[in-house]
């Protein structure tokens, strides 16, 4: 198969995680006859720094004509105070992609139990994915703006806009255990007492879907207390994007947690849900299970199902032998779980296609 790929690395750790993702889809384009194309676009702060724009029309026009993009991470200290910050490249991104449906699938490995700072009785088997609205609320209403004295955002969203993210969290908890949460502030937000309404009027058109609707403090407080009980959350972008960093603990740290964002049609975005980690940047420490199981979620879209589950199970083979990063508490570098990875996929492939 010949795929067209659109490389994102940002800043900070993200060239690190991007080699480490381009190395595994070689490896993978050799064991399994496949054709990978990559184009490397400027991203970022360092698109800032070289053209003074985080999102250059060159990279988006790359990114609309691919297969697929991928993306590692972006921004940084450096331009933490800048006219153009490195993250509106990301929104601009996400808009001009209309990739409205963030999907990040939280999936503990019974491996690495022991390392979640939960107890393990309560991280055991846990399996959820958060969808998270990412095209609208309050990180694109308007008015928006502030002044010396006073600041204002907005949160607004169309009944369009909720029926088609909420239509999408339906169909994925048909594919799943069937229980959709739907998570909101409808005690106090008007936006939420709409969402609310809308999820109620789709589940007559979904029965054999369970929803049940929570208190965005109180789904905080029930991811730590009692994360089995979640199948599909969906939920509006900002309580999407603060839970899912809260859930990422559960699998023991913030690199594990892949995500697909999608738009239906056109190319769809696959990032790790973490940033650029300025303080480990450059070190070689960086976790790049978030970045190599976003890429799987990607060879999944494309049905390269065995390609995908090579991903997988190698990772699994990398740290049940002992290998892990320093965020899990080991002293493996970047490149050498990459290395092993690698070397996984090849045994992976000489059992499985090969056989
Ligand atoms: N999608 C994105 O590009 C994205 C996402 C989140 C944050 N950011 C940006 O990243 C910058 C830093 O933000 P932050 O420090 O709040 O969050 P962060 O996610 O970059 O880091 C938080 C903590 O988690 C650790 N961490 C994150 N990913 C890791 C990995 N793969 N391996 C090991 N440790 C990892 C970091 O070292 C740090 O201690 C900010 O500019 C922020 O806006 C970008
Ligand atoms: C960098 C930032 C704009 C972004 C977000 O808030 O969406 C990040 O936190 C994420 O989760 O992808
Ligand atoms: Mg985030």
């Amino acid at each position: 198969m010949n795929v067209n790929i659109a490389c994102l690395e940002g800043d900070g750790i993200g060239p690190e995680i991007m080699a480490s993702a381009i190395e595994v889809l070689n490896t993978i384009a050799e064991i399994f006859y496949h054709q990978f194309t990559f184009s490397h676009n400027l991203f970022g702060g360092h698109a800032i720094d070289e053209t003074g724009t985080a999102l250059p029309n060159e990279t988006l026009q790359n990114c609309l004509a691919a297969d697929a993009v991928l993306l590692a991470a972006v921004g940084g200290p450096k331009w933490d105070h800048g006219v153009e910050r490195p993250e509106s490249g990301l929104l601009r991104l996400r808009k001009e992609l209309n990739l409205f449906a963030n999907i990040r699938p939280v999936d503990v490995y019974d491996e690495l139990i022991n390392y979640s700072p939960l107890k393990s009785d309560r991280v055991k088997d846990v399996s959820f994915v958060v969808v998270r609205e990412l095209t609208g609320g309050i990180y694109f209403s308007e008015p928006r703006f502030h002044t010396e004295n006073e600041a204002t955002d907005t949160l607004s969203y169309s009944r369009e806009e909720i029926e088609r993210i909420v239509e999408y969290a339906f169909s994925l908890a048909k594919t799943r255990k069937g229980k959709l949460t739907s998570v909101d502030k409808a005690n106090v937000l008007e936006s939420s007492k709409l969402w609310r309404k809308i999820v109620n009027e789709m589940n007559k058109k979904h029965p054999e879907v369970e929803v049940e609707h929570v208190l965005v403090d109180a789904a905080a407080m029930e991811i730590i207390r009692n994360p089995r009980r979640f199948d599909v959350i969906v939920t509006e972008n900002l309580f999407g994007d603060i839970l899912s960093d809260e859930a990422s603990m559960i699998t023991g740290s913030l690199g594990m947690l892949p995500s697909a964002s999608r738009s239906g049609n056109g190319p769809s975005l696959y990032e790790p849900i973490h940033g650029s980690a300025p303080d480990i940047a450059g070190l070689n420490k960086a976790n790049p299970i978030a970045m190599l199981k976003s890429v799987s979620m990607m060879l999944r879209d494309f049905n390269l199902h065995e390609e995908s589950k090579s991903i997988e199970s190698a990772i699994v083979k990398t740290f049940n032998n002992g290998y892990l990063t320093s965020d899990l508490g080991g002293d493996t570098t970047t490149t050498e779980f990459t290395k092993h990875v690698n070397s996984y996929i090849e045994a992976f492939a000489v059992g499985g296609v090969n056989r």
